[in-house]
């Protein structure tokens, strides 16, 4: 059996394996370290084909980064993946290659510890893994949903809601230094108070251009009321629309989490002309993980465009116990946060993923051209009958709205 890297734990106990309280699978810290294990080479090639779909006819390639950000994942134990997104050769334009990177991250203080230590060991956590994209070159970093905070959405409790901050609050202002330093698109997806309206609050990532100015913002348009998802205690659906930031690197949206369910939510950010679309989420084992690989690459090759999705890792135990209506007995913690980043790409390929139970770095060089050209293979854009669907909604919001069904007139006929 093939050793995976020291995570992977192949020979575990069986005690081991029956537990997983680390939030791997059966030992292994992702899927696709798994399969590399425990398949032989031909069929694991033939899966990962599969799984992970091919790029201009190969394997993705992956990429050489430098010492220094190797250095900094294995002393602060990161996760960091790196790979090549390849287009055709185009004779009239040049290729658009940009370096994005997602990152994904636990907690790094209980959730009982005061806020303001809370938030100074979270700034702590990231700044290495942010040093780490910087010294790779990366031109565009996302981070999680919600990224300076416990995801304590669960609790219903008011208190969580002092870690909003404004859109040029402390967050935006740690991640401007960097943005600067190392001249990256940064997107920030934070609890905004917008003290200009009463104070309320809202999900929303914020853009941070390559010179440290604040491009814009996009609040998150779809909240879950879905297991303990009690997000809606907290904050209303968004009022940005489906906002494209033209950015130095490229044209990006933000797909805040839950949004990814919504298949006209991608959509509207691809008729905006986004060229790469970014999830940011927070989301558990139990609930999401069958969709979770299959809802982006999907989005990816409907809309023509990339897309790099980011989880939160681990397991967040709050002080008091909650329930939400759904029969099970009152629980402190959400369950599992698998981690799990990745980038689809509009051709159907698309990366591993990061660790299910470890902070992580996943890199990706993308020549955007990509995009253009499976617009033009498979005409999705130009088949795509958008007034069909308009007529459809337009009547489908009326309240006198009636399902077109056309039903068997000898379903209903009383047998002679
Ligand atoms: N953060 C968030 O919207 N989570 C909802 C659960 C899910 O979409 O998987």
């Amino acid at each position: 059996m093939e050793k995976t890297d020291g995570i992977g734990k192949e020979n575990g106990s069986t005690e081991e394996k029956q537990s997983f309280k680390d939030g791997s699978i059966c030992g292994y810290n992702s899927l696709h370290h798994l399969l590399s294990a425990n398949l032989k080479p031909q069929l694991h090639q033939e899966v990962s084909r599969l799984l992970l779909g091919l790029n201009c006819g190969k394997t993705l390639e992956t990429i050489v980064l430098p010492e220094s950000a190797k250095a900094l994942s294995s002393n602060r134990d990161f996760d960091l993946q790196a790979f090549k997104f390849s287009a055709d050769k185009e004779l009239l334009r040049e290729p658009r290659v940009v370096r994005v990177g997602l990152i994904q991250n636990s907690i790094a203080l209980p959730t009982t510890a005061p806020f303001p230590d809370q938030k100074k060991a979270i700034f702590e956590k990231l700044g290495p893994i942010i040093d780490a994209a910087g010294a790779s070159g990366v031109n565009i970093l996302c981070l999680q949903e919600a990224w300076i905070m416990p995801f304590a959405f669960c609790t219903r409790e008011k208190r969580w809601c002092e870690f909003a901050e404004p859109v040029n609050g402390e967050s935006t202002q740690f991640l401007q230094e960097f943005a600067r330093k190392y001249n990256m698109v940064i997107i920030s997806s934070i609890l905004e108070r917008d003290i200009n309206h009463g104070e309320t609050l809202w999900n929303t990532a914020v853009i941070i251009g390559n010179h440290g100015n604040i491009i814009g913002k996009h609040r998150k348009n779809h909240i879950p009321r879905v297991g303990d998802f009690n997000e809606s205690t907290y904050y209303m659906e968004g009022n940005t629309g489906h906002p494209v930031f033209e950015t130095a690197y490229g044209k990006i949206a933000v797909n805040i989490c839950y949004g990814r369910h919504h298949p006209l939510n991608w959509l509207a950010f691809g008729l905006n002309g986004a060229e790469i679309v970014f999830n940011p989420s927070a989301t558990v084992g139990e609930l999401s993980e069958p969709m979770w690989p299959i809802e982006a690459r999907n989005a990816a090759i409907a809309n023509s465009y990339f897309v790099g999705s980011i989880n939160r890792v681990g397991t967040e135990i709050f002080p008091n116990p909650f329930t939400s209506g759904d029969g099970k007995p009152q629980h402190p913690d959400f369950g599992h946060f698998y981690g799990s980043s990745h980038f689809s790409a509009p051709d159907a390929s698309c990366t591993p993923s990061l660790s299910r139970c470890k902070d992580g770095l996943m890199i990706s060089d993308m020549d955007l051209n990509l995009c253009r050209q499976l617009k033009d293979k498979w005409g999705f854009r130009m088949t795509a009958r958008y007034e069909l669907y308009a007529d459809t909604l337009a009547s489908y919001l009326k309240p006198d709205f009636e399902p077109q069904v056309i039903s068997d007139p000898l379903l209903h006929k009383k047998s002679s």
